[in-house]
């Protein structure tokens, strides 16, 4: 495997993805975890766009997945665009209409957007590291819900996520199910399944078996000395879960590598691919946010402590729309399906795409079809 070149910081939480400024942070104070665990500071970074009316009733909710961060949307900043990862679906005309609803999107807590962290300073003035305590879906959405309490939103339209942001979505409609109208659930199940975290478990242990991430304290590592390794490591094993086996044998089969040939030990040209998507991550995401959030996953149950998840949907006040891609492997249509059953107000569409979980990420037109005219409807 190719190594990220030594210039590497030891954590990938330097890389603004919004270069121009365009964040904005909120203090959120003191949070007493879900868990147990306590974060005395609590930030969250955000962006905003459009603007909100005067009877605060057009905002919308945009909750991004594992890798993801506030910029749904590109802006252009002094010589500059930078790109959103919503940017055909979010934005003036678009299905998500920034001309007509005011849209907040957060860096989840415990990401390395902005938001408090593992690579944020604890109060000895040192990064969390493996102190950081352990987070829940609930506790990302309990500083969601202070953060909208502080922009004096009163309540939102509608609030929308994919993958890891839709099981927020989700806790959020049944936490506090009078604070929207509409839910959008995009590739996402109403609990982590057997099979989501067994994926889970072998990625939190590839990290942990990278020698520079030293039980997540490696923050005081020598520049170029972070667990770049292991973060790629397990970006491999969930991009492979993010597509589809028909769309790798097909842009792939047995194909080469560039210009290397597998029976003198070069690779094929998928290895390449799942090597490019590694490092692309080791270069841009910090290894401690990566645990951080892959055991938040880990523990999402909207019925936990509520008597299962059957009682527990059934508390959606909202209209729910579940958004699933029919080549999906990781968060299969069934559950798409089964939200859409368990909400008292729900609709299922299951879109056709080739490339399984990342549909959500690729097809822009029709999953801005059904966005836009479940919105407007
Ligand atoms: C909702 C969120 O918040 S997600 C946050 C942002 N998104 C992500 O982190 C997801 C990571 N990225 C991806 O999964 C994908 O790139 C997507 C979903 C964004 C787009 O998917 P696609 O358009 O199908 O891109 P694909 O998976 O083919 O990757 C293309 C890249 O692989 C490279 N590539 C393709 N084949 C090979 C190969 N054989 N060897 C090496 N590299 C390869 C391409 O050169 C291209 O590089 P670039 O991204 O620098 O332009
Ligand atoms: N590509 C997405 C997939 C997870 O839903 C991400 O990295 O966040």
């Amino acid at each position: 495997m190719e190594h990220p070149p030594e210039i590497l910081p030891v954590t990938g939480a330097w890389q603004p993805t919004d270069p121009a400024g365009h964040r904005q942070f909120a203090a959120l104070g003191s949070m007493d975890l879900e868990a147990g665990g306590r974060l005395p500071v609590v930030r969250l970074a955000f962006e905003t766009w459009g603007e909100l009316n005067a009877d605060k009733s057009n905002a919308i909710l945009i909750d991004h997945a594992l890798t993801g961060d506030s910029h749904v949307v590109g802006k252009a900043g002094p010589g500059h665009i930078t790109a959103g990862w919503w940017n055909e679906v979010v934005g003036p005309g678009l299905a998500i209409d920034t001309d007509k609803w005011f849209v907040v999107c957060p860096n989840v807590l415990g990401g390395c957007q902005g938001s408090t962290g593992p690579a944020s300073l604890a109060p000895n003035g040192r990064a969390w590291g493996s102190r950081f305590p352990l987070l829940t879906i609930r506790d990302q959405v309990e500083a969601e819900k202070r953060l909208m309490t502080q922009l004096g939103i009163p309540h939102w339209f509608a609030v929308v996520g994919a993958s890891l942001g839709g099981q927020r979505t989700l806790e959020w409609a049944v936490t506090y199910p009078e604070d929207m109208d509409k839910v959008i659930a995009v590739a996402t199940g109403a609990s982590t399944t057997a099979e989501q975290a067994a994926w889970c478990h072998a990625q939190l242990h590839i990290l942990e078996l990278d020698s520079n991430f030293k039980g997540g304290d490696y923050y005081d590592n020598p520049p170029g000395q972070g667990p770049y390794r292991g973060l790629a490591l397990a970006r491999e094993i969930a991009h492979t879960t993010y597509r589809s086996p028909k769309e790798l044998q097909e842009r792939f089969g047995r194909d080469p590598g560039y210009r290397e040939d597998p029976l003198s030990g070069g690779r094929l040209a998928v290895q390449s691919y799942l090597d490019y998507h590694g490092i692309k991550l080791a270069k841009r995401f910090d290894a401690g946010s990566y645990k951080a959030l892959t055991r938040a996953m880990l523990t999402h149950d909207v019925g936990r402590g509520r008597g299962g998840i059957v009682v527990a949907m059934s508390r959606i006040q909202a209209e729910l729309l579940a958004l699933g891609v029919d080549s999906d492997r990781l968060f299969y249509p069934n559950q798409t399906h089964q939200l859409a059953e368990l909400a008292p107000k729900g609709h299922a569409v299951v879109i056709h795409s080739e490339s399984g979980h990342d549909g959500f990420l690729i097809e822009n037109d029709e999953v801005g079809q059904v966005i836009g005219a479940f919105l407007n409807s």
